[in-house]
């Protein structure tokens, strides 16, 4: 590191080393010199084993949703958003990673790609044909090396499968490793029963492919199979290719405003243990801060809505109506039993030790796998018939094969050494909008966060539909389950009963994205072009899932991954 407060000048400085922002800065690092400047430091430490034993992912205890989560500060940035009205009036805390490495160092490790049906919509509604499937799919092979399944010491006959050999290119070897886990918990395949009874059969190809709606799969992860750890953008990125000559690290450094001259993006402002200093970029400031910190940064620089800007006293760069708008988020509920099949949760809670050992000696057992299934499929027609005219209108935005739901079948330790089998839903199309604005010029004020949950009603009628779909699967399997329901419970029946118990238990599966939306020239929604540049300025660009049109169906990561190789590249190759 320069020596401290120095002004230092690189050709690209990168704001956030995160999912997007280690993948990126270390793409350019190969031909240039970059700065990441990262507010977080390393989850080793900050974390321990809760960010690198898959099978704690689910269990790192500040992804509690209430806002009296407990908190890591060292770790989160302790985003909690303003009540939600059409939800039960409750306020969320929004995990996201504030270490290297980003939300992939917290997050639930599945790994998949959207439809053919979404990357052509993204790339209609960009004006960029470069985004749709066959064309990103170099940047997702670029970007992650997917091992075959090892079925041998999977040793679970009734979760085999068959899988795209050409979904990855094994010779580019993508730094992000990804796999599938090792080792099955038993209430999964139970549950993956239960969903393939509603008529979605387990797909032939997985989820790389393209096709999601109207299958399941055991779903990859990012787990690198060889010692069973959590891949994260920083120990791929970072680590399995190398650390390039042109990289500069700036951990636990805050960017607190992008400086401008006239209206080219000139360096960032940061904040290393209170002592201020600017890092100058020569070529391009690259935004990476994530879809709340990205709107928030180029808020408090003076780019969005002139009359927010104003409202503070911040000089406006560039009057930006989007900025922070079109926040879209994918709401997610469960229905709990008990149920009679053993658990990975319930072997760790039972025998520690046992567990340890396995993983320690095997990288095997519970703690090395998150081994979800994943089922996904638009409303059927008889529960479809339901949906007010308005809804149904709605959902024709989407395209015929991006799913309205999606069911994660997973199982966790219950009381007195039982099991609960969990089957969840979430809404991957969903229809109502939240923001983030600010409420002070002050870039150390947390931003103002409105998820919007529920204000558009069609998701409360998409979400009693999905419901009852999981019911139904649960239902199918009812020879494992023992005694009455524990979520939403037996006395929840009337669709009237199921959309109050969603308002006020459905939470966030973390996928929430679009807040920079990419889009064309003149639409007020967008904030960067197909490049992911900023308008009405030079040298800034966005780089995250907030630059995101929309939020992709199903899990993200790997999109955030394909964005930062593919924009990377058109840096590079000055395209
Ligand atoms: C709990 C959780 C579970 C999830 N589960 C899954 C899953 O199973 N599968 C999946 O595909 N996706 C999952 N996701 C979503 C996925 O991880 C995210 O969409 C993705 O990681 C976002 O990448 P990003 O680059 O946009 O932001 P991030 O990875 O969050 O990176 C933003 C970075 O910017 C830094 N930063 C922000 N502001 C500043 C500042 N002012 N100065 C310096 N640094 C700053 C942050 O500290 C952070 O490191 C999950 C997310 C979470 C939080």
């Amino acid at each position: 590191q320069p020596a401290f407060g120095q002004p230092v000048t690189y050709d690209y400085v990168v704001i956030g080393g995160g999912t997007a922002g280690l993948a990126i800065a270390s793409r350019l690092a190969q031909v240039a010199s970059v700065a990441v400047i990262e507010a977080g430091g390393f989850y080793e430490q900050d974390n321990g084993n809760l960010s690198t034993i898959p099978g704690y992912a689910t269990a790192i205890p500040f992804l509690d949703t209430t806002p009296s989560y407990p908190r890591n500060s060292l770790m989160d940035w302790d985003y909690v958003s303003v009540p939600q009205t059409e939800a039960g009036g409750r306020q969320i805390h929004y995990a996201q990673g504030k270490t290297l490495g980003g939300s992939s160092a917290i997050n639930t490790l599945a790994f998949h790609r959207a439809t053919y049906g979404a990357y052509q919509k993204w790339a209609d509604l960009v004006g960029d044909q470069s985004y749709t499937f066959w064309n990103i799919l170099p940047f997702f092979k670029k970007s992650a090396f997917s091992y075959p399944p090892n079925f041998p010491k999977r040793n679970t006959p009734n979760a085999t499968f068959t899988y795209d050999l050409t979904a990855f290119n094994d010779f580019l070897r993508g730094p992000v490793q990804v796999s599938w886990a090792q080792w099955v918990d038993p209430t999964i395949t139970w549950l993956a029963k239960g969903i393939r009874s509603l008529g979605l059969p387990q797909s032939v190809l997985g989820l790389n492919s393209g096709f999601l709606t109207g299958t399941g799969a055991y779903v990859t992860t990012s787990v690198d199979p060889c010692d069973a750890t959590r891949s994260s953008s920083r120990t791929s990125y970072m680590e399995k290719i190398g650390v390039p000559a042109g990289l500069q690290v700036y951990h636990h450094t805050r960017a607190t405003k992008i400086l401008f001259s006239s209206k080219r993006a000139k360096g960032v402002q940061v904040t290393t243990n209170d002592k201020s200093y600017t890092l100058t970029a020569k070529r391009e400031v690259i935004l990476s801060a994530g879809v709340f910190g990205s709107p928030h940064l180029l808020l408090v620089s003076g780019i969005g809505p002139a009359a927010t800007l104003n409202k503070y006293n911040i000089p406006v760069i560039s009057n930006l109506a989007g900025v922070g708008q079109n926040l879209w988020d994918q709401l997610y509920f469960q229905i709990i039993n008990v149920v009679s099949t053993p658990s990975g949760g319930q072997e760790i809670a039972l025998d520690p030790a046992k567990a340890n050992k396995q993983y320690y000696k095997q990288q095997w057992g519970p703690l090395s796998s998150v081994s979800a299934y994943i089922s996904f499929e638009k409303i059927p027609s008889t529960l479809r018939s339901t949906f007010s005219r308005a809804t149904k209108v709605a959902l024709e935005w989407f395209p015929a094969d991006w799913p309205e739901v999606e069911y994660v079948a997973g199982a966790a330790a219950g009381p007195n050494g039982s099991t609960l089998g969990v089957l969840s839903a979430s809404l991957t199309a969903p229809l109502s909008r939240g923001s983030v604005t600010i409420k002070s010029a002050d870039p150390a004020t947390p931003p103002v966060i409105d998820l919007g949950w529920f204000t558009n009603p069609a998701d409360g009628e998409v979400a009693v539909a999905g419901l009852k779909r999981a019911r139904q699967a649960f239902n199918s399997i009812s020879s494992i389950k023992v005694g009455p329901e524990v979520a939403p419970g037996d006395a929840v029946k009337t669709d009237a009963q199921i959309l109050a118990f969603v308002k006020n238990a459905a939470t966030q599966i973390w996928h929430a994205g679009a807040t920079c939306s990419m889009g064309k020239n003149g639409d007020k929604r967008a904030v960067v072009d197909s490049r992911a540049k900023v308008f009405g300025v030079e040298g800034l660009r966005v780089v995250d899932a907030s630059a995101f049109p929309f939020m992709v169906p199903g899990h993200p990561q790997s999109t955030v991954y394909m964005l930062a190789e593919k924009i990377a590249d058109a840096i590079i190759k000055r395209r």
